[in-house]
């Protein structure tokens, strides 16, 4: 028998021999040293006694295992933190450091300026001074502080010698010689005068010869007088030129400030001149010119900027207000609205519609009446082509009734020499589409209602769209030469929505009319031209041309065609004009009956040739004097609207990460959708609106009127998106990058085929339905004991065929006390994969041992079934 030693169980315990040997001692199993041999039954008792004392040393190694992973994990926990907390230090630092250096750099241009003012001054000083000293070395004798002292000193010597000689008269005369003593006084006194003169002269004379004595003295006592009024001078000089200096460099500081704010609010004043000038040239509306214009989802940095101000105002305020947010994320209208409002700043949040729109000024004086624009509404087949096509036959001659195409998505009737514009495509639909992209085309509904039929679903519907828009209704009641006709009950029905007639004291005009037999045309004509008079109707003709696009297409031979309705200015051919996205230079206009025109004013429809792109019905539009401004406008509004595309497909941000990750269950069908006309895609949108997308949504990421681009391609392998081209077709560069791409491109020409087709793919997608299908129906006859698996049971094969991978459930009296799966299955010995209906078998069944004779075991599997709705 095998013999183990006490070092080798020492080994298998993880403990040291003489531990071990401790151990044996205790338990009295004689063992002397390491290498002594143990037999198996003491093995066997070591064993069993060592068990609860190595669970307990298992125990502690896994305690002091997990401690030890928490101490560590704890390490990490605080390393992280001081990690975080010296990168904000840093953060900190590097921040303070930053701000030291400006406040660093703006001191050394404060002193650098500062320097550069008192060297100016001081030269100034200096150049006052050279300028005296040049004047003074130059002309001494010219020098007014000298020569006036000269002056003075003369003067003051004849004054003197004046009163020298005076007082000598004066005592001549005291001596008494009567009137004629006097007037020889006089007379002498004259003559002393003269003499006094030559005197004086002939002692100027003299001052030539005899200036040796004399002369000395007085230029000595003269230079002095001179060199002390010229030191007074100069230090005067000296002295104001160190006192404006002085107050130069004193009062610069302050100064500079002031100077500083008052410049940049002259620029500001410039700047809002400048806007208002450009606005005014424009027509716009200078009301609004304060308002700062922030596009909706803009960021923090993008408000900052608009603004003018630091982004770090915005984010300490958006703190402040308990949202956080950093430069790149975007704020909510409110966000905005409030940031704005504690700035103290007038903002206007703007829609992408409102963005592409204008606003005009009109003085009221160029105002002049335009013809009003109408659009026909009303419930399916009461009328609305049928009224339409009568009126496009009013006051036509008969033999040019026939010539009349509704070409242009826009027609005009005259009546009582007074135009009307109606809107082709009739419906609220497009009323509603055209009002949902800020355009507002009508100025007055016609209600159509069958008078046989009455208010209906989409009489209601149009109601509310023309209500909702606040456009009057004039009521057109249809069919009156219909046997069931019933006017005046049309009239009732339509007062519980808020429209009465005039006749009973309400609003709204009704007229009696049958579009079929031309019966009352004439009458709802006048009515709207009665209503577009109260509305008093006008426009200034007299400027550039703007207002909406009602229809554009792409025309292989013409390119691109819009319909555009003027509602201000007039529109002429050569105009540069920016419609939505599209730029082009108008080449040619066709009015409503299909003739060539070469100008359109407001309330005119005219179809236009020369926009190099296809706008989108309801765009604005508006002409540009300067080419260029058009079509930078256009570029610049085309590029934003591709940024915004691919942003829509690119991002995820961590805001919407989870709920994406959540939402990894629905499945999403992306498309891009060209076709030829506009009404097309929004037929189709309309189609994709109406699917059941609980499962499936459907994205249109992009659709627009033109071919299949290579840019198509693009964006549909970048989302993942299918192209579908309606009465277009693929470039030929786009096809080779589709197909390089693996891009799917499909076309049709037909509206309910590609319907069907994308239902089928939509379906294609769902999720297949789990089916559970089975594949047997065994009794159990037998059970018995198998060495290794436990109980088995001898079956019978009742039903179908069993495989070996089968999942299965154990039936007794009709209840479920098993379900799993079959842990083996055999014939005779063998393990085998399948056994068939009518054979007997083993079953072993996964962790389940209470099998009884009798019970009925359902094996099945698991098919996955696509579904077909
Ligand atoms: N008797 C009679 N029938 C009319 C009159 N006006 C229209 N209808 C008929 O009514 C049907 C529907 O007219 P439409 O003009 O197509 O009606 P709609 O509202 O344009 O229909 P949708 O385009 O389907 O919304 C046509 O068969 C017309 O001939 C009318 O004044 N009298």
């Amino acid at each position: 028998m095998a013999k183990t030693r006490v070092h080798d169980l020492a080994k298998e315990y993880g403990m040291t021999s003489k531990e071990m040997l401790g151990h044996l001692a205790d338990m009295k199993i004689p063992a002397k040293s390491p290498s002594s041999t143990l037999e198996d039954a003491y093995v066997s008792i070591v064993r069993k006694k060592l068990k609860p004392i190595l669970e307990e040393r298992a125990a502690v190694i896994e305690a002091e295992k997990k401690a030890e992973a928490e101490k560590k994990a704890e390490e990490e926990r605080i390393a992280a933190e001081k990690a975080e907390k010296e990168r904000i230090e840093a953060e900190k630092r590097r921040e303070k450091e930053r701000a030291e250096e400006e406040r660093r750099r703006a001191a050394e241009e404060a002193a650098r300026k500062e320097a550069e003012e008192k060297r100016a001054a001081e030269e100034a000083a200096r150049k006052e001074e050279e300028e005296r000293n040049r004047v003074r070395d130059n002309a001494p004798k010219s020098t007014p502080s000298f020569s006036s002292l000269l002056d003075q000193i003369a003067q003051q010597e004849k004054v003197l010698q004046q009163q020298a000689e005076e007082n000598a008269q004066k005592k001549e005369a005291s001596r008494g010689r009567g009137d004629s003593d006097g007037r020889r006084g006089r007379k002498n006194s004259s003559s002393r005068n003269n003499s006094a003169d030559t005197e004086s002269e002939s002692r100027g004379r003299g001052k030539g010869r005899k200036g040796g004595r004399r002369g000395g003295q007085e230029e000595d006592r003269y230079s002095r007088m001179a060199r002390e009024a010229e030191e007074y001078s100069r230090s005067k000089v000296l002295e104001e030129a160190r006192e404006a200096v002085e107050e130069a460099t004193r009062e610069s500081t302050g100064r500079r400030k002031e100077r500083k704010k008052r410049r940049k609010q002259q620029q500001a004043e410039a700047a809002k001149e400048a806007r208002i000038e450009e606005a005014l040239a424009n027509d716009q509306d200078i009301s609004q010119l304060d308002t700062v214009k922030v596009p909706q989802g803009s960021t923090v940095a993008d408000l900052a900027d608009l603004l003018g101000i630091n982004p770090n105002d915005i984010i300490k305020r958006l703190f402040l207000l308990g949202t956080p947010l950093t430069m790149t994320e975007s704020m909510s209208d409110e966000l905005i609205e409030l940031v704005a409002d504690d700035l103290g700043r007038d903002v206007k949040v703007m829609t992408k519609e409102e963005e592409n729109s204008f606003t005009f000024y009109d003085d009221p004086k160029d105002l002049k009446p335009r013809p009003p624009v109408v659009t026909v509404m009303g419930h399916v087949d009461h009328g609305k082509t049928s009224l339409l096509d009568a009126i496009r036959h009013t006051g036509v001659a008969e033999g040019e009734a026939g010539g009349i195409t509704q070409a242009i998505g826009a027609s005009q009737v005259k009546i009582n020499d007074r135009i009307i514009t109606f809107i082709d495509t009739p419906g609220h639909e497009t009323f509603t589409a055209m009002r949902a992209r800020g355009a507002k085309v009508t100025d007055i509904v016609i209600l159509i209602v069958a008078a046989d039929d009455g208010v209906m679903p989409q009489t209601i519907e149009s109601i509310n769209h023309a209500k909702a828009a606040e456009v009057p209704i004039i009521v057109a009641v249809n069919k009156i030469d219909k046997p069931g006709a019933d006017p005046t009950r049309v009239r009732q029905e339509l007062t519980e929505y808020g429209i009465i007639p005039e006749e009973w004291g309400g609003q709204n005009m009704f007229v009696d009319i049958s579009a079929k037999k031309h019966m009352g045309i004439d009458t709802l004509l006048e009515s709207v031209l009665l209503e577009a008079d109260v509305l008093e109707l006008k426009a200034n003709p007299d400027t550039f041309a703007s207002g909406n696009v009602l229809e554009a297409k792409l025309d292989r031979g013409r390119g691109s065609v819009a319909t555009l309705l003027v509602n201000r200015g007039t529109l002429h051919v050569g105009d540069a004009i920016v419609a939505g996205l599209s730029f082009g230079k108008i080449r040619a206009m066709i009015d409503p009956r299909g003739n060539n025109v070469t100008e359109a004013g407001p309330s005119y429809p005219v179809e236009v040739l020369g926009l190099q792109s296809v706008p989108m019905a309801g765009d604005e539009f508006r002409v540009f004097q300067d080419e260029r401004d058009a079509r930078s406008l256009a570029d610049e509004r085309a590029l934003k609207a591709r940024i915004e595309e691919q942003n829509k497909v690119k991002h995820v941000t961590l805001e919407n990460l989870f709920t994406t990750m959540e939402d990894a269950e629905v499945k999403e069908l992306n498309l891009i959708i060209k076709a030829d006309v506009q009404g097309s895609i929004e037929a189709l949108q309309d189609s994709l609106d109406k699917m059941d997308q609980s499962e499936v949504r459907i994205n249109t990421i992009h659709s627009a009127v033109g071919a299949i681009t290579e840019t198509d391609v693009i964006l549909a392998d970048a989302s993942n998106a299918i192209i579908i081209g309606f009465g277009v077709r693929p470039e030929s560069k786009a096809k080779a990058a589709a197909e390089h791409a693996g891009v799917e491109i499909r076309t049709y020409s037909v509206i309910y085929k590609c319907i069907e087709d994308i239902d089928a793919a939509r379906i294609g997608m769902l999720k297949p339905t789990e089916q559970e299908v089975q594949t047997a129906s065994i009794e159990v006859r037998n059970t018995f004991k198998v060495p290794k698996v436990g109980i088995a049971a001898g079956c019978m094969v009742e039903d179908g065929e069993v495989s070996r991978d089968d999942l299965c459930r154990l039936v007794r009296d009709g209840i479920v006390v098993y379900e799993g799966r079959l842990a083996s299955l055999r014939r005779y010995k063998d393990d085998v994969k399948s056994v068939k209906a009518g054979f007997e078998c083993g079953v072993g069944l996964e962790n389940f041992q209470d099998i009884h004779v009798g019970d009925i075991i359902e094996t099945y599997r698991i098919e996955q079934v696509a579904r077909t709705e």
